[in-house]
Order: structure tokens, then sequence, then C-alpha cells
């Protein structure tokens, strides 16, 4: 097989809570072994089906507030009163490895990645419930979150949700089956960019000599 050498990319995805990044993000992970998750530290309480080191490495805010000094996140943000962040050895060594991340963030890390000397690898992508009360029925069935909680998740989804313009996609998940076949077209057309392929010069350089 002909192999170009490459620069991967970071597809980030964002969403109001519940409106199924999680499972999207899962489902594409488990389409293309090639594909990497980033993931997160957080200072969040761990939900029961969580594993740590799988969905996140739960923290404390001291080894948190470490974290940020030694300049050791590419960005983070608080959400709902917590700490999240992503490490930024892991995305800088699979970016030049030339592979595909994939990263649930929300706005705001999502910003500071877009203002980052690795701005021109984020793949921006929002996912928008198709309507609110379809919304509050995901987060009540997700089952994982006190009422309380989903009460003020819901306060801030409408805030969360008016982010949607500053993405380069946007998908309304409706199917499951759809979205993934979205996101799956996404990634094969962002593979296909000619500034992702840095070893394009060579390769017509070595089919041109013959
Ligand atoms: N900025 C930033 N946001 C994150 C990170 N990890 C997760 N988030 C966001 O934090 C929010 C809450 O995540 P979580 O507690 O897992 O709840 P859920 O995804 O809404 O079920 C979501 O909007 C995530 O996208 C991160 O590393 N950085
Ligand atoms: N397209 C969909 N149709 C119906 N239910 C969905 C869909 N996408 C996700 N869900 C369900 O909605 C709930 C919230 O999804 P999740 O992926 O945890 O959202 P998020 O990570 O955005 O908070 C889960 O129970 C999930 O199974």
């Amino acid at each position: 097989m002909v192999e170009i050498s490459r620069r991967g990319f970071i597809i980030v995805l964002s969403s109001p809570s519940g409106a199924g990044k999680t499972t999207l993000t899962r489902k594409l992970l488990e389409s293309d072994p090639s594909l990497a998750l980033s993931i997160s530290v957080t200072t969040r309480p761990r939900r029961p089906n969580e594993i740590d080191g799988v969905h996140y490495h739960f923290i404390s805010q001291a080894r948190f507030a470490e974290m940020v000094a030694a300049g050791d996140l590419l960005e983070y943000a608080t959400v709902f009163g917590n700490s999240y962040g992503t490490p930024r050895e892991p995305v800088e060594r699979e970016l030049t490895a030339g592979r595909v991340i994939v990263s649930d963030l929300d706005w705001q890390g999502t910003q500071q990645l877009g203002q980052s000397t690795l701005a021109a690898d984020v793949v921006s992508i929002f996912i928008l419930p198709p309507s609110v009360d379809e919304l509050e029925r995901r987060l009540t069935a997700r089952n994982q979150d006190s009422p309380d909680v989903v009460r003020h998740r819901m306060d801030k989804a409408r805030d969360e949700m008016s982010h949607w313009p500053e993405y380069e996609y946007v998908l309304v998940n409706n199917d499951v089956a759809q979205s993934l076949a979205a996101l799956q077209a996404i990634v094969a057309a962002e593979r296909a960019k000619r500034k992702r392929q840095t070893g394009l010069v060579d390769f017509v350089r070595r089919i041109s000599q013959r």
C-alpha cells in the first residue's frame, strides 16, 4: 500500500449535555480502530459506569492546579462547577504520528484550541438535539445524574446551544446511525485535505520518476 506521510487532526465534538456526544464519540471510535481518544482530566466525581483512565482521568483539584501550573494542559475550563482539561502530551504525540484524535470538549475548550498553536489541526463539530424536550428526555433516561443535576444541566443547555455558530460542522443528532455516518464522512473528507498530507510532494516526485 502507498504510504504518504501525514499530520493528524483533532475532531472536537461539543453539544449541550445529553445531546449525544459521548454516544457518538464511542460509536465513531468503535467503527475505526485507527482513531485515538483524547482522555481528559476532571475533578468531577466518577459516575458508577465510568472507569478511571478510560472515560476520564479522575484527579483532585490540587493535582489539576499542578497540571495547569506546569503547562501540561492544552486547554482547560470549568463546567458545571468542575474542572476539565486536555493533557497536552498525548495529543501532540498522536498529531505528529499522523493520527486522528477525537475529543469531547465544551465551547470554552474549543475556543482555546482554536486560538492555540494547534488551531490548524482542529476540526470542530457541534451536535444539536432534535428538540429541547428530547434533550430533557435523554438526560433523564440516562439516569446517571440526580433530578437536581438534570435540572441544572437543562438550565445550561440553552447557553451551550448558543455556541453552534462557532463550529465548522453542525449535526442534528436525531438518529444515531445517521449521525455516525455523517461523522465518518467528515473524517474521510478531512483526511483527504491536501494540507494534512505532508508527504505529497515526495510522493508525487517518486511516482513522476519512471
Ligand atoms: N474544556 C473542556 N471541556 C471538557 C473536557 N472534557 C469534557 N468536557 C466537557 O465538560 C462537559 C461535562 O462533561 P461530563 O461531566 O462528562 O458530562 P456530559 O458529557 O454532559 O455527560 C461537557 O460539555 C464536555 O464536553 C475537557 O478536557 N476540556
Ligand atoms: N440519536 C439518539 N436518539 C436517542 N437517544 C440518544 C441518541 N443519542 C444519544 N442518546 C441517548 O441520550 C442519552 C445522552 O447521551 P450522551 O451520549 O450521554 O450525551 P452527552 O455526552 O452529549 O451528554 C444517552 O442515554 C444516550 O443513549
